[in-house]
């Protein structure tokens, strides 16, 4: 059994709808800890989970939350070991990647976003006012001064180390922000139409090209509503999941890709353990990516 180290992120804060913070270890997600060991030989090395105070809520209250979050997350990585990150709401994704690109190094990495939605709004944008829909703007630097005021750090993601997979639904205002930039999208549409290893592998390589390395943030709701419930902002029309394992497992690059975030996990969602089961696949695909074992890292 390996142990892979990961943290738990479980703010709700950016998100559309309250849940209930889980812990590792959960009965309730019992699904995901079995299936993880049982058919990944896997068991995750909890090196934290952070946990918004009870009853927080408001912009003062996220902001202290990502600030710890990008702390937890940057000193793992200093360690040089992998990681994994399971959230929450994607807003958490404003801490995570900052983080990473500190550790990193801003200009060597970048990001594969595998989404249904854009997340590129800002609050002079967002037709919600929910954060979980800024984090890419907030990372490409294009934040309205009450957005920055939430970033934990000062890292910039460059727009051409950045490509979005899987989307299906956006505004127009955040649409253009991407245009301009002339961000990589590649949209749901367009992976059925390739096929999804075909699509997969124009991304990879794509990233290739522009960073040395980088990293992954699933948001669940890329995936199929039937095959991914428990997420609060479903969008038709989704990846199939079995076969995002498949071909991330045989794309993704191990020595490349050491970090892994999966945001918008809303266990009480779910329905019959699905998405967690899916989840525990996910993770599964990215460790053993290459039939990788990836010695010397843990
Ligand atoms: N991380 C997410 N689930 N984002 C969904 C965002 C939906 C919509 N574009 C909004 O800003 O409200």
């Amino acid at each position: 059994m390996l142990s892979l180290p990961a943290l738990a992120a479980p703010s709700y804060l950016g998100g559309r709808r309250p849940e209930r913070p889980w812990r590792p270890g959960d009965i309730r997600l019992t699904p995901l800890w079995r299936r993880l060991r049982q058919r990944h030989g896997l068991t995750l090395d909890w090196r934290g989970c952070l946990t918004p105070p009870d009853n927080a809520s408001g912009p003062p209250a996220l902001a202290d939350y990502l600030s710890r979050l990008r702390d937890g997350v940057y000193n793992e990585l200093s360690s040089g070991r992998p990681l994994f990150v399971l959230g929450g709401d994607h807003a958490n994704a404003m801490a995570v990647w900052d983080a990473a690109m500190a550790a990193v190094g801003e200009r060597r990495f970048g990001l594969l976003w595998i989404d249904a939605h854009l997340d590129c709004h800002t609050f002079m944008t967002t037709p919600s006012g929910n954060v979980h829909g800024m984090p890419l703007a907030a990372l490409l630097g294009l934040a309205d001064p009450s957005l920055a005021s939430l970033m934990p750090g000062r890292c910039r993601l460059r727009p051409e180390a950045l490509c979005l997979f899987g989307v299906r639904s956006y505004e127009r205002a955040e649409q253009e922000a991407m245009e301009r930039l002339n961000v990589r999208v590649i949209q749901a549409a367009r992976v059925r139409r390739d096929g999804i290893d075909g699509a997969l592998d124009g991304a990879l390589a794509y990233l290739d090209r522009h960073c040395e390395h980088y990293g992954i943030s699933i948001d669940l709701d890329a995936i199929h509503p039937r095959q991914a419930p428990a997420v609060a902002t479903p969008v038709v029309g989704g990846l199939n999941g079995s076969a995002l394992c498949q071909a991330l497992c045989r794309r993704v690059d191990p020595d490349r890709c050491r970090i892994l975030e999966i945001a918008e996990f809303y266990p009480s969602l779910d329905r019959a353990g699905r998405t967690q089961r899916l989840l525990a696949d996910l993770v599964g695909a990215w460790w053993w990516s290459r039939g990788s074992r990836r010695r010397g890292w843990a």
